[in-house]
């Protein structure tokens, strides 16, 4: 796991919107080999689909051959309704790029058969390959999706219930009425996110900081489905600087140096090879640079990323 601290909200999505930019554009989507995303919902991504949608309109980026699926829906919510994921990815992302409608997937909260639904969407995702990158957010109890503490580690997609904080913090979506928070929603498993060959994580604000301890600083739990991160192969976590009050200063420092070492090595390095799926290459840091620590290094910058501090990235641990 990587974690880049921002200095504040807008420099964490910029950096997150920068990193799905080059991520698609190197992967070069075509109809018959789509970039298969995955979306997040909540307040944390809106200054992301802000600044894709401000990409697209420059031309920097284009989503027709990108195919999505968004990590949750209520149940039971109309999917016209103001407050349905449906209508807020609509409303803040799909509505102003050109994705294809038919490459939008949407968990249907009103399906007859809502464990069908289910299935249907895993076996949805599996026909595409899996999901290339999926972007989430995290709530402050520290789940990712709607997997709540005690969710099981290897959960797919299914029917939940929602904790009693998560409705609490979603009651000001709905005039802080907390009759009116829908108490079920479908989502995507722990395991379901964990398939995904990389995973980018959003977390910013205050109310993050005791999720971001538990996921990054303590072990992994059910209790904090984001800890299972430590397992992904390529996670990154972007936080702004008051998502890290609960960190210890030593751990700040530590994933600072590692950001400082990848900017370093990424100025002098070789031709990329292809490992796994994963571009990456040597490089040509200094030796005493290559400790354990720094592996992550060795990943590739593509030369098209924009170089500049908040935009270089990338990790395997
Ligand atoms: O970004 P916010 O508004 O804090 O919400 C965070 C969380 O809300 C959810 O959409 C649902 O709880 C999660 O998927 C997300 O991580």
């Amino acid at each position: 796991m990587r974690l880049i601290i921002r200095d504040d909200t807008n420099t964490a999505a910029d950096y997150v919107a920068e990193y799905i930019i080059e991520r698609i554009n190197t992967f070069a989507p075509t109809a018959e080999k789509p970039f298969v995303l995955g979306l997040p919902t909540g307040s944390s991504p809106v200054p992301i689909y802000s600044a894709l949608v401000t990409a697209h309109s420059m031309g920097r980026i284009s989503f027709r051959h990108v195919v999505t699926f968004n990590m949750d829906e209520y149940v039971g919510l109309p999917r016209e309704h103001p407050e349905s994921y449906y209508t807020f990815m609509h409303e803040n992302l799909f509505n102003h790029v050109d994705v294809d409608s038919d490459n939008i997937n949407i968990l249907n909260g009103n399906a007859p058969d809502l464990q069908e639904e289910c299935t249907m969407y895993e076996a949805k995702i599996h026909k595409y390959g899996g999901i290339q990158l999926f972007l989430g957010g995290v709530g402050s109890d520290g789940h990712i999706a709607f997997n709540e503490p005690g969710s099981s580690l290897s959960s797919r997609t299914r029917l939940k219930s929602l904790a009693y904080e998560t409705m609490l913090a979603n009651a000001r979506f709905f005039n802080g009425d907390m009759s009116l928070v829908p108490r079920m929603a479908l989502t995507v498993g722990v395991q379901t996110i964990m398939n995904a060959k990389e995973v980018v994580i959003i977390a910013t604000g205050a109310s993050k900081a005791l999720a971001i301890q538990s996921a990054i600083e303590g072990g992994v739990n059910h209790m904090c489905t984001l800890s299972c991160l430590q397992l992904h192969p390529c996670s990154l976590v972007v936080v702004d600087q008051d998502a890290t009050m609960e960190l210890k200063v030593k751990t700040v420092a530590y994933f600072r140096g590692v950001e400082r070492t990848i900017q370093k090595s990424a100025k002098t390095r070789r031709p990329l090879v292809q490992t796994n799926g994963i571009h990456s290459e040597l490089d040509e840091a200094e030796p005493d640079e290559l400790s354990p620590d720094s592996m992550s290094s060795r990943i590739h910058i593509p030369q098209s990323f924009p170089v500049r501090s908040a935009t270089i990235s990338y990790g395997s641990t």
